[in-house]
Order: C-alpha cells, then structure tokens, then sequence
C-alpha cells in the first residue's frame, strides 16, 4: 500500500493525516503548542516546536498507527500564513517566529503606505496589512536592527518546517503572496517594493509551484523521524489554498468557510479580481488559480478564549449543548470577535471585542450562544461584500475545528441563509496537502479526479427560513457595534498601553 502525509501546520497544533490512493485518511496524529502573547497585539511560537511537533506526530504514526516508511511516498504541507521566521547565514532562528494574528506592526503599515502609495495594491493586489509578512519584516528592522543584520533568509513557517526535513529553502507562491513582497501579476518577488522599502531581494527564498519537488527527506531527518530518505517531499501550500483544494474548492460554485483559531470565507477568482484590498487575493496552491477570503481573526480563537476563561473543565462539544439550550438571539445578547483586533471587513488592529445587551436573566449558555452566533456574524459580513460584488455561489462548504459541530453548522446555514455542507473528514488543510503530494507524485492527471477521489462532504444543512429571518434582526444589531465601539475601545487600548 502506498501513502502521503499531509502535514497541517496550524496555530492550536499541527495535526499530520495519512491518506491513501483511494483518498481514505487512514491514520491521524496531532501536536498542540503554545502560543506566545507577551504584550497586547503580539503573537509569537517557537518555530522548534513546530519541528518537534510534527516529528512526534510522524514517529506516532509510525509506532502506534504501523506506518510502514518506505510505504510513505510523499510528504506536503499546509501551513498557517504571513509568520515571519528569519534565518542567519547558518540557517539559524534569530527570534521567536512573529505571526499571522500579531497586530505590533500598525506603524510599518502606514510606512509603506506612504512610502509606495497606491502602487502597492496593484503589485500586491492587497493593502500592507500587519498581519502579513512585509511590515513584521520592517518592524524588526527598525526594532531590533542588530537581529535584522544577521538575516540571510526570510521564510513562512512550514517552509521552515519543510527545510528541517530536506535541507532545501523555498517558498511557494500561495505563500508568498501573503508575504505582499510578491508581485502577484508578474510571479516574481517585487524589485520595486523591495528596492522602495531597502530590502535586500537575497532574503526571499526561491519561489515554487506547490505541486514541485523540493527533495527528499534527509538521512539526518530520517534518523530522527523514522521517516525513509525515499520518501519525497513537495511544496505545500497557505492553510486556507490547501483547506480550500481539501474542500473541493477548486471552481467558484462554492465558499469555503473555515473556522481555526482564525475565521476565513474563501472563494476562487480570475486572476482580473480586484477587490482593492478589502479583502485579501492571493495564488491558490493550483497553478495559475487565485482566490480572494475575508479574514476574522478571532473565529475559534473566540471561542477558545472563553472556554479558557470562564469553563476550561468543559469540552467543546459541552460548551455547544450549552448554547444550543438558548434561544436564537442568547436572550438579547452580542458578543463581537474582535478580541486580538480585526483583519476584515474593518482592518483595524486596535478594536476589541464587546457583550453588547448583558442582562441578569442571562446563563453560561446565552453566553456561549452569543459567541457562536457573533462569530458567524462576522463571516456573514464578508459574505455581504461578496454579495454586493455580484459573486454568487450554491453552497458553503464548512471546514476547520468548528465544523465538528453540527449545531454550528445548522447555525452557520441559518445566519447564512445558504446550504451549508462539511466534509467526512473535517481535516481540510491537511487533506489538501495530502492532495498537494498526490499530485506531485503524479497520482492522478488532474485536479478534478484527484478531488473526486479524495473529497467527501457530510450532510447538507439547510437554511431554516423561520430561523433565518429571527437571524437577520439580530445580524443588524450586530453590524452596527464595530462603529458604536470602535472610539471606545481605542481609548481603553491607549490606557492599556500606557499602564502597561
Ligand atoms: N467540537 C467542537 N465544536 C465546536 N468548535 C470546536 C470543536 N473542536 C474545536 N473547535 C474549534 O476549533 C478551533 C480549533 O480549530 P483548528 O482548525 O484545529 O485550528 P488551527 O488550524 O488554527 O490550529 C478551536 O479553537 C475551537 O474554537
Ligand atoms: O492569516 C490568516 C490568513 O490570511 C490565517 O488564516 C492563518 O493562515 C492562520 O490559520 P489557522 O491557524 O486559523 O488555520
């Protein structure tokens, strides 16, 4: 039997899926690791933890899945974007990896703003926002110039994952359009950016396909992992170009929606798109494909936050019977996502969240109703752009640890008034870059057999219209809180800032 290994580098874990020619995931392993937030707006990992991690998953497989190695035939990834990872000449980390939900580099926005003006959306087809790669990239030049010296590479953070395991630097290009160095029309790192902001091109890996291979597992690795140096590795893509081509999204009758530790509605475009930055355009991990996706930040991040806080002893699962107890609306209670800042639709690092409407009728389990229900709101608000670009769609297919819940799914298709499916699997990332090695090792000829065999979706949710409309007053309460607390929360951020 032969198989490929995806291997999902996410925020919460990575999670590594088996899968074989038929496109069954036949064995499953994961790692969490800890995310690092120091200061308010920071978000750092060890980027050795995402190599121990992903070791220990492989040799789990191995040991107590008996993955036989040499069965193994090829390895890809997916792996969470923008984290900034730098390298000295000895390849080297020279400080924690700075990522994706880390909001420190609000003045290095505006910098490139005024350095590169409206040139910089039409390079980059997205606007310098801090969570991407550039402006960290600028922050640690301008704040930590001695470690900024020392840079020989600047890389993403499974493409340093993918550098343990075959010695080889690279980047793909789903990646590196979230860098914003890359310029998107031409397929090239962007000289004119790079000269404008005194970037040195030499630090930008090669750029490749992420169907490409990169080489073979290393003896060193090998002896590490228990992995063969037969086993050949390919690029990989962005989390959300592998969980889109895991979900089947590979033509524009559907959305993606992903819930993580970040929220994201995704959808295929030609490569004319333009939605001036709104919403991010980036290279799916298909050659010659693109898409645009809305970002909330915080999606299951949100929820995260609060079983941490107030029921850490409850499991996820307990926390959604909860809230499914409570009426539509959670007795009058909105809660708003923004609790590390918001990406879209209001970029706006320094909003914070808010319970708007708290009542002492009200339980845990409005509580928890109000989270579920605001996050999906914020989803909703991205589908409205879309909906107001004209772009139709017949189905949302809904991936990531939220979709593991079927009362979030009913909710999502209610809030969304659209057909709402899941996979079989919910591992979306990791299937696709399963789907990713499949391709490259030329498994199949082309994508849509590849996605015939591998992608499997659950049951359809359907819209409830009694359900829908009660959604609707509420969503139009919710849609006017970011205006009604934005000024207010700025101010508390200020104060945090300066006490801190
Ligand atoms: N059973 C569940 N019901 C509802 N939400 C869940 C469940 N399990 C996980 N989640 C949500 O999914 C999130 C983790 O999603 P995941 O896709 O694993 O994240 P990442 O890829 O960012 O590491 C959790 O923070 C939580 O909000
Ligand atoms: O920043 C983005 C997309 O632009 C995030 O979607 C990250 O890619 C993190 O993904 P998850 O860990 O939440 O899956």
């Amino acid at each position: 039997m032969s198989y490929v290994l995806g291997i999902d580098l996410g925020t919460s874990a990575v999670k590594v899926s088996a899968v074989n020619q038929e496109g069954v995931i036949v064995a499953q392993q994961s790692f969490d690791y800890p995310l690092n937030q120091p200061h308010p707006g920071y978000s750092e990992q060890n980027p050795e933890d995402w190599v121990s991690g992903t070791t220990v998953a492989i040799v789990n497989l191995i040991l107590k899945d008996h993955l036989k190695p040499e069965d193994i035939e090829g390895i890809s990834y997916s792996g969470q974007m923008h984290g900034l990872v730098l390298l000295d000449e000895n390849h080297q980390i020279l400080r924690p990896a700075i990522l994706w939900n880390d909001t420190r580099a609000a003045k290095q926005r505006h910098e490139i703003t005024d350095v590169l003006g409206d040139r910089f959306e039409t390079i980059t087809k997205n606007q310098p926002l801090e969570g991407f790669t550039l402006p960290k990239l600028l922050w640690v030049k301008e704040n930590e110039p001695e470690i900024y010296k020392q840079i020989a590479t600047v890389l993403l953070p499974k493409d340093y994952v993918r550098f343990r395991m075959t010695g080889k630097l690279a980047i793909d290009y789903s990646d590196a359009t979230g860098t914003v160095m890359l310029d998107v029309n031409e397929g090239t790192w962007s000289k004119e950016i790079l000269n404008a902001l005194n970037i040195d091109i030499d630090l930008c890996p090669p750029l490749i396909n992420s169907t490409d291979f990169v080489g073979n597992i290393t003896s060193s690795y090998a002896s590490f992992s228990g992995l063969s140096t037969s086993t050949k590795v390919f690029g990989g893509a962005a989390d959300n170009a592998a969980g889109a081509i895991g979900a089947g999204i590979v033509d524009d009758k559907q959305v993606m929606v992903s819930i993580g530790t970040s929220g994201v509605v995704l959808k295929t475009e030609p490569k004319t798109s333009n939605y001036r930055g709104v919403l991010q355009f980036e290279d799916h991990g298909i050659t010659d494909q693109y898409y645009s996706m809305g970002v909330t930040l915080a999606a299951g991040y949100s929820l995260g936050w609060f079983k941490r806080t107030f029921l850490p002893d409850h499991s996820f699962d307990e926390l959604t019977s909860l809230a499914a107890e409570r009426p539509i609306g959670a007795n009058g209670l909105i809660f708003t996502p923004y609790i590390v800042g918001e990406r879209a639709p209001y970029a706006d690092a320094d909003i914070r969240g808010s319970f708007i409407g708290v009542d002492g009728v009200q339980t845990q389990g409005d509580f928890i109703r109000s989270v579920l229900e605001g996050i999906t709101y914020s989803f909703k608000d991205i589908l409205q752009i879309y909906q107001n670009n004209h772009r139709t769609f017949s189905q949302v297919v809904s991936i990531g640890g939220g979709a593991k819940s079927s009362f979030w799914l009913q909710l999502q298709a209610d809030i969304f008034n659209a057909p709402v499916t899941s996979l079989v699997n919910e591992q979306g990332p990791g299937l696709g870059a399963a789907m990713i090695a499949a391709m490259g090792l030329g498994w199949y000829s082309d994508w849509k057999t590849c996605v015939a065999k591998f992608v499997q979706y659950g049951k359809i949710y359907q819209p409830q219209p009694e359900h829908v409309a009660q959604y609707e007053q509420f969503y139009a309460v919710y849609h006017q809180v970011y205006e009604a607390t934005a000024s207010l929360s700025h101010q508390l951020l200020q104060l945090r800032r300066r006490n801190s």
